[in-house]
């Protein structure tokens, strides 16, 4: 909370407070930005911002006969279009029900203090009102259409919810993400979506289609979700029925931790041993790689649908070959995402140690060579398949139960947009996000760590390439054996080398920015993945020449010995 501010007055009671603009205009203007900017799930923190204003409120009655709004903002930037925010907001005064204290509200989620109708009290982030969970709640479960002032807001209860599960306790769960967590009973998870866009959320297209069209048991099954059912264009004037996903409720997985958490456990060994010059990885380490290669195999399978001759096609998750389009597309899009990343570099450099500078460096001047990789790809024959994909896959996107694995979070890169999140990729995208991701626990933890304080860092180096290159291979080993072969979905081991090394790439770019925003300590990480994928274009143009077009470049023993 922000004490500088002095409280928001408005002479209207709370409950019909939704009418008043000129109470959530000056609300806009004086305590949300600066609440906002401390939000994990807000975005837009490195953007120049120019505004923020409150564009839509919807109102949730609560048990007690008091009410929480939704409230829908938009924040503006100096470059780029507005992106929208959901924040629901309560009201705490001194007459709120006994069941609900203040000081239940953690520090992040009170917005500033307030007289509202002569009632002092505080404004909060509603998640964090038991009310309010119970009212997104209790209205799931009973298929609630709520009118608003702009279309309504519908709550659906899916396949996963059971009946008699109407009056659960819940609680807010402590992740910090891009989104809000909360559980019920501790059978259910929602999720409620903090970045909105114009379309249905990825994810419920994902886990519905999952859960309905394919034998995939490794995802939570789908409880129900939120919808505001629009009916006024919004600002840009377009589209004035949009269905826009505000919430989706999972069955909760128990797990003991995600895999992120399993794997630096693992690490643990590893670490101590290395100042005694000792190479510790424990069997069970691999086994959990393969099984998690052969789960994501698994996930690819289920989601590869070919259009069988006679039976219905489903055009969202059906395979499409990589179209000139496509190429252009992805072209496009890694040349502007290297742009900004380039930009934000150049503008964050001074506040990045000595040894990410250098790494910097060695980014800035591959400029040119990466860029002419990049638009190789436009004409390079390419005979593999695209489908739709998860999109985000990381290691902290797998829940790790007592012995197998569960995919979460199937909402797909938190920067794009929803249409491009629906794109159909190779799924190499997603095996090379798990990729990194090993990169990203083995340099955590090596680099991070006062044991490894001491030594001689170019040696760290090169144990921590030794642990990465064995577990990329072990999980690239599990995967591609789940489509036996002729792979139906990779044409060929220079297919399979070419499309990771674009897709880690775009990947490590993407993480730069991610890091930049959230935690410039880690900058050094994808740094170091993108050198990793700097030297292999090294050694593509090195071995490019009219006697041998292509050669494998990453393991090539491995993929060599693959007969796809
Ligand atoms: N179905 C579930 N059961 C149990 N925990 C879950 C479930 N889904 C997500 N979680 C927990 O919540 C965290 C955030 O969920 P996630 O879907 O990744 O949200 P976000 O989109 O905000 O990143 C996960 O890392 C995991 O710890
Ligand atoms: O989980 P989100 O959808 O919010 O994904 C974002 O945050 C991730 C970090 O939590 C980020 O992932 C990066 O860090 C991970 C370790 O914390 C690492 O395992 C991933 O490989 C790395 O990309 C993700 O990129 C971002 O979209």
């Amino acid at each position: 909370m922000t004490p500088t501010i002095p409280p928001i007055t408005s002479p209207s009671s709370w409950n019909v407070s939704v009418s008043n603009t000129e109470f959530w205009a000056d609300l806009a203007q004086t305590v949300l930005p600066t609440y906002v900017n401390t939000c994990r799930w807000f975005a837009g923190k490195a953007r120049q911002q120019t505004g923020l204003s409150v564009q839509t409120i919807h109102t949730i009655a609560l048990s007690d006969g008091d009410v929480a709004y939704l409230l829908i903002l938009e924040a503006t930037y100096a470059d780029g279009i507005p992106e929208h925010y959901l924040l629901p907001l309560s009201f705490i005064t001194d007459s709120v029900s006994t069941s609900f204290q203040l000081a239940d509200v953690p520090e992040k989620g009170r917005i500033g203090e307030a007289v509202i109708g002569q009632v002092s009290g505080v404004l909060i982030d509603a998640i964090y009102d038991e009310r309010f969970r119970q009212a997104l709640f209790t209205n799931i479960y009973s298929n609630q259409v709520l009118p608003q002032s702009d279309g309504q807001l519908t709550f659906h209860r899916g396949k996963g919810l059971d009946e008699g599960d109407d009056k659960l306790s819940s609680r807010v769960l402590p992740v910090d993400s891009s989104n809000s967590a909360m559980t019920f009973g501790e059978k259910y998870f929602l999720k409620l979506y903090r970045k909105l866009f114009r379309e249905t959320n990825p994810e419920v297209d994902m886990v519905a289609f999952l859960t309905d069209e394919s034998n995939f048991s490794h995802i939570p099954a789908f409880g129900g979700s939120i919808v505001w059912q629009r009916t006024q264009p919004d600002t840009s004037g377009s589209s004035d029925h949009s269905e826009i996903t505000l919430g989706m409720v999972q069955r909760m997985v128990e797990n003991d931790k995600d895999s992120w958490m399993q794997t630096g456990d693992y690490l643990n060994d590893f670490l101590y041993a290395v100042p005694q010059r000792l190479f510790a990885i424990r069997e069970d380490v691999f086994d959990k790689v393969e099984l998690l290669g052969k789960r994501t195999g698994e996930l690819h399978c289920a989601l590869y649908k070919p259009n069988r001759p006679g039976a219905a096609v489903n055009p969202d998750f059906a395979p499409e070959s990589f179209t000139d389009d496509y190429r252009e597309f992805l072209i496009t899009r890694l040349q502007d995402l290297l742009e900004r990343r380039y930009a934000l570099l150049i503008d964050n450099y001074t506040k990045l140690d000595p040894q990410a500078q250098r790494l910097a460096w060695v980014f800035m001047e591959a400029r040119e060579m990466i860029e002419s990789f990049i638009n190789d790809f436009r004409n390079r024959s390419i005979d593999s398949l695209r489908i739709r994909i998860h999109g985000d896959y990381h290691l902290g996107q797998v829940l790790a139960t007592a012995n197998d694995f569960v995919i979460i979070d199937f909402e797909g890169e938190p920067e794009s947009s929803i249409a491009d999140r629906k794109i159909k990729h190779s799924p190499l995208k997603d095996v090379a996000g798990m990729i990194r991701s090993y990169h990203y626990a083995v340099s955590a933890k090596l680099f991070n760590s006062a044991e490894t304080d001491e030594l001689d860092p170019d040696h760290l180096q090169r144990v921590s390439d030794r642990w990465f290159y064995l577990i990329r291979d072990t999980f690239m080993h599990a995967y591609l054996d789940v489509f036996g072969a002729p792979h139906p979905l990779f044409k060929n081991n220079n297919e399979i080398n070419f499309l990771l090394l674009i897709y880690l790439l775009e990947k490590a770019v993407y993480e730069l920015g991610y890091e930049i925003s959230y935690r410039p300590s880690w900058v050094k990480i994808p740094l170091r993945g993108i050198i990793d994928v700097i030297r292999e274009i090294e050694k593509i143009r090195l071995s490019d020449g009219p006697a041998s077009p292509d050669i494998p470049l990453l393991q090539t023993g491995l993929l060599q010995s693959k007969a796809v």
